[in-house]
Parts: C-alpha cells; structure tokens; sequence
C-alpha cells in the first residue's frame, strides 16, 4: 500500500476490502430492475444451482456485468484500490524503479501456498538473493485456487533459486493421532499430491465420529444434541462453547446450523469474511479511528455502527440508514462524514436520523481536530473511551467478564504507545514512507502498523451471533475461512457426493477442516456420503458411528494434549468452568503483569492505569 501511495502517480485514498466492496456493488445494484434483494443469490455454489432456469442465469450475468463495469468507474472516481490493484501496481511500481528492488536480504512467507503468481513476483523482485526467501507451505491445504493463488509458486522458486533447500514439516502437534490417521487417508488419496509422511507423537484419541443422518435438519440436530452433552455435564469441566467449531463447506448450510443451536440454547457466533476474533471494543475503536482517518471508509462506518454506536448509547443507526447515507454519498460524490453533516445541519430534512446520528459526527468531528493537531493514537484511544463511557458501560453490561475486554483495551494504548515510543522502529518505519510531516500522520501511522503487526487487524467478522453477553460460544464458519486455526471440538455437517465429490481441491477442502480439530472430530452426512469418505482404505478402523464416551482417563488425556488441568488439579467434574480460563489469577496482560486482584479493578483505576501508560 505504501509503495503504491508513494510511486503512484494519483495519490489514492483508500483500499477497498472484500466488505466495502460488497457494499459497494450493492449500492450501485440497489434499485436496478432484476437486482436480487437476496445477496446470497450472488453466492450460490454453481453446483448446488439447479434451482436457477437458464434465463434467470442469463439476466444476472448481465446485470452482474453492468455493476462489474459501474463499479469500476466508482472505484477510479474516488480513488480507490481494491487489494488486487494493490499488488499489480507495486510489482509495477518494482519493475520501474530499479532501487526498490532488492530491496530486502531476508523475507518470509506463510501460507505460500496461497500465493498467486503476482505476489511471488513481488516477493521475487524485492529480494537481494534466493538465500534470504524463506517460505513455509503446505500443498495439501491449497484450497485458494479459484481466488487466484498458484501452487506452480513452489516449482517457480525451485527454478528461479536452484539452492533453495526443501525440509518437510511432518511432525503433526496439534492433533491426536486418530485424527490425523484419518485426515491421511482423506488426503493420500490424491494421486497427484507431494507425498508427506506425517505423524503424531500425541495420544490415540477417540477414532472420528462417521454419522449417517437422514435429512440435513436431522445432521444439524445431532451434532447440537452432541455439543449440547459434551458442554454439560460429560464434558463440562474442560471444554466450554468456544471450544467447538462447526465447519461448512458453504453459507447455504449454515440456517440448520443456527436454528439447532437455537433449539437447545447454545449460544453460537456465525463468521464469515476475514476478519478475525476481535473483542468488540476494540473492533469499535479501530473502526472509529480508521473512519477519523478516512472518511471515505464505508467499512470502518458500518463496523463503527455495527458493534455499538459511539457517543453514547445512541441507537437507531443501522445498515439501513449507513445504506441511505453510502447511496447519497455516491449521488453526491462526497464522503459519508459529508452527507451525515449535511443531516445533521439540517441542509436533509431526515429529523430521526439527525437525532440519531448527532452524537456520531461531533465524536467524529472532535478525534479528528485532536488528530489534525497531530495528537498521538494513544490519546485518541483514551479521549475515545472516556468520551464513550466505554468501561463503564461494560461493567453495566457484562459483569462477568468486563475485564477481559478493558484489558484488551489496555493492552492496545500500551501497543499504540510502543508505536509512539518508536520500538521496532527500525523495522517498522522503513515499511511507511507517510510524509511525517503532514497533519493526522501519527493516527495513519498507528493504523498501519496495527493492520500489520495484528492478527485481529486483518483478522474474522462476527457476523451474526446469538448475544453479545460475553458468554463463551460455538463458533460456525466456513472450512476456508478456518485454515490457520484449531479448535479442540470440530464438526463438519454435509460431507456427501454433492458436496465433496472428485474434485481434487474440495478433497483438500476437506482435509482442511479434519485437520483444524485437535481431540473431538465429528463427521456427518445425509445424502450419499462423499467418496473421499467412502473410498478411504480401511475405512472401518478410521471412524466409527458412535459418539466419544468421555470417561475420567479420557478427559484426562483429552486436558493433558489441550495443555490444560486435568481432573482433581483445580477443578471437578461438573465444574462451572476450567481454571485456565478467564478467572482471576490466571490471565496474563501483555505486560507480564499478572492481576490477581481483580476487586482492585474497577473502571475509574483502568482510566488512570491508560493516563499512565501514555506518560510512561
Ligand atoms: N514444537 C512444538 N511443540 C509443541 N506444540 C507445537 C509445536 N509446534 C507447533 N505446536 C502446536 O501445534 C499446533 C499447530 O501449530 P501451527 O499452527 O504452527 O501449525 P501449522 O503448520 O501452521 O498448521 P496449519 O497450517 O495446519 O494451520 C499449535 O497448537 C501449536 O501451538
């Protein structure tokens, strides 16, 4: 991003992430004859989409077109990028101007499989030598295909750097041994694949549970009978809801999902998109700042709303009104902060939304003179939080847990404050090539630098889940948005022929999601069963059809592999919850600081804790 803002010839605004760009595409659909009102309609698996007549197909391409091109031009009006432009236009930018290539003696690269072919370009072109290129990969989890990636990147590096030394990660840490037997014989099946030899020095575990259900409803209600029995009481002292994840291959299998959960009352979180677990505080904060920094961010004024509106508890903006203010912004060809302004001086006469949205544009007015005045991100966060009454409305709102998220918030002021201080500043500023000089600079640089260095900054969106009272929940994704992740608990509902059938990538697909879980695998399938099941050799010792009897020495193994106390250290059977969690006394703050305790922790002193560590 910043080469492209420095090199680039017209200086671009901001960077459309996949949501803005949704939200961008419906903008310009909405009121479009023909445009379906169900977005999903865009999102359906070619292979499930019978359902459609040729024609139907035929008029959403076009209209698909018509907004693909509109689209465009709203992209160049307002000067935005979408992350694809970003990478051609810096391999370009490289190609052009000989000092920035070999530029770095050292790079390395996770998830390389996932790499398209313009980003190993890019790698390429910014290194000194083939010596400093470190990639770390894994063939069987290339699953990006269709999104651009290129697993010829493995072949191109071995033939652009001769030396390039191969060594094959084959010790499996996560799993039990069961497991990872069984995602094997999914996976060795490719005939076409790297062969690995992967072991485990983890326990045997339970074998994977295989069940045939008879509908898709029925799957949904047996794997939240399940959850429902691991959670209270078999399994109750050692795993709780965030435990479980219930992968699925598309959105459309997650309404059974939700609805099962609903019926036995286990709370649940559904995520989609890339962003990761965040607290919500502190998606809040990050929103509000990354729209004082650019108010053309359509993204950072829906998550602002989305998670709690600032101000105060000034209700009533929803995605309706944040569609009515993008779809005037567009019409008018102004920012959103433009067009709220405009409401709110009266020049739209819209007296509900005025009333509503008063609050949003002075905090939003008021951070972004501090940062004109080039007031640090810390200070912002703290004005931020004071001015919201933040601590203490989650004191008011979840007393149990409050302060865990306040001390995600400390933790972030103590990071803003690391950034301030210049730490890592050799590593991190050489990246920005922001003029220092001109005003809002340190707030652009704070989130930049915490777009980069977080996980969470680029992280999962929770897009809908079943409360937000803190309460531990399971968590239902897709099995592409769950790669890089472990959950001790996993269950993939619809493994059948429709679903995953030859397909080489939808067999690795699957391997994906055998591979997040680290104790507990559960298997379900109402149709035919996929034949990356049914094929498996030896298919009979690899699963079975009953569900895990948890007895004491199974938990036991089960907390000694997921690291925590095991029956009779710290808790019994029946135990509300596990010690290791979020209870006084065991979690660390980033500092090092362990709290102990916790009634010296109150929302006055986490105030004064923030105001110090600015000094600090
Ligand atoms: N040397 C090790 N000793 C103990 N545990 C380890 C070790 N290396 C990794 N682990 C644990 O194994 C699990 C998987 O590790 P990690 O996420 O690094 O693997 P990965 O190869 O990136 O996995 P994937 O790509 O499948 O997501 C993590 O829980 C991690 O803490």
């Amino acid at each position: 991003m910043e080469l492209v803002r420095r090199y680039s010839q017209s200086i671009r605004q901001t960077v459309f992430d996949e949501e803005a760009m949704w939200l961008c595409v419906r903008v310009i659909g909405a009121g479009r004859k023909g445009y379906p009102p169900d977005e999903s309609v865009y999102e359906v698996d070619p292979k499930d989409s019978c359902d459609f007549s040729s024609e139907r197909f035929e008029q959403l391409a076009q209209i698909a077109a018509s907004i693909s091109s509109e689209y465009r031009d709203v992209l160049s009006r307002n000067n935005v990028l979408t992350f694809d432009d970003l990478i051609k236009g810096a391999v370009e930018i490289q190609r052009t101007i000989p000092e920035l290539q070999r530029q770095y003696e050292h790079i390395v690269t996770d998830e390389y499989q996932d790499t398209s072919r313009t980003q190993y370009e890019f790698l390429r072109t910014r290194l000194g030598s083939g010596q400093g290129l470190t990639v770390v990969g894994d063939p069987d989890q290339y699953i990006y295909e269709w999104a651009g990636a290129d697993i010829r990147n493995f072949e191109r590096m071995r033939q652009d750097f001769p030396d390039t030394i191969q060594i094959a990660l084959e010790k499996n840490y996560r799993s039990t041994a069961s497991i990872l037997r069984s995602a094997t014989a999914v996976i060795s099946q490719d005939k076409n694949r790297i062969p690995k030899a992967l072991y485990t020095d983890n326990i045997d575990g339970f074998l994977p549970t295989l069940s045939t259900r008879i509908s898709v409803a029925d799957e949904a209600s047996f794997l939240a009978q399940e959850i429902e029995r691991l959670l209270t009481p078999v399994g109750g002292s050692l795993f709780n809801g965030n435990d479980v994840a219930i992968l699925v291959r598309s959105r459309h299998q997650v309404h059974e999902i939700v609805e099962a959960l609903k019926e036995r009352n286990i709370p649940y979180r559904v995520l989609t998109n890339r962003e990761c677990v965040e607290p919500e505080q502190i998606k809040h904060i990050i929103a509000c700042l990354r729209y004082v920094a650019n108010p053309y961010d359509a993204n950072a004024l829906t998550d602002m709303v989305k998670f709690d509106a600032p101000g105060g508890r000034s209700k009533g903006i929803g995605p309706k009104t944040i569609f009515v203010i993008l779809q005037e912004a567009e019409r008018c060809g102004v920012h959103s902060l433009e067009v709220i302004k405009r409401i709110c001086n009266k020049d739209f006469n819209i007296p509900r939304f005025r009333h509503n949205l008063y609050p949003l544009m002075e905090l939003v007015e008021e951070l972004h003179r501090m940062t004109m005045r080039n007031i640090p991100a810390s200070e912002l966060i703290f004005h931020l939080v004071q001015r919201t009454d933040l601590v203490n409305r989650l004191q008011e709102d979840d007393p149990r847990s409050w302060y865990r998220h306040t001390r995600k918030i400390e933790s972030l002021v103590e990071f803003a404050c690391c950034i301030e201080d210049g730490k890592g500043d050799h590593v991190i500023r050489p990246l920005f090539r922001d003029n220092p000089d001109t005003a809002g600079y340190p707030l652009r640089m704070f989130l930049q630098v915490y777009a980069l260095a977080s996980p969470v900054g680029s992280a999962i969106r929770a897009e809908w889940s079943s409360g937000n009272d803190g309460a531990p929940k399971v968590t239902v994704m897709t099995s592409h948005l769950a790669k890089g992740l472990e959950w001790p608990i996993v269950m993939i509902p619809g493994v059948n022929n429709k679903r995953f059938f030859k397909d080489e990538e939808l067999r690795r697909v699957l391997y994906v999601a055998f591979t997040r879980a680290q104790t507990l695998l559960f298997v379900t399938h109402s149709q035919t069963q996929s034949e990356f099941i049914s094929k498996c050799p030896n298919k009979q010792i690899l699963f079975q059809d009953k569900v895990p009897d948890l007895d004491d020495a199974a938990l036991s193994e089960i907390a000694q592999l997921l690291g925590r106390a095991a029956l009779g250290e710290g808790w019994e059977r029946g135990d509300e919850q596990r010690p290791s969690d979020d209870h006084e006394g065991y979690r660390r703050f980033t500092s090092g600081r362990v709290i102990r305790n916790l009634s010296a922790f109150t929302a006055e002193n986490l105030m004064s804790r923030l105001q110090s560590k600015m000094k600090g």
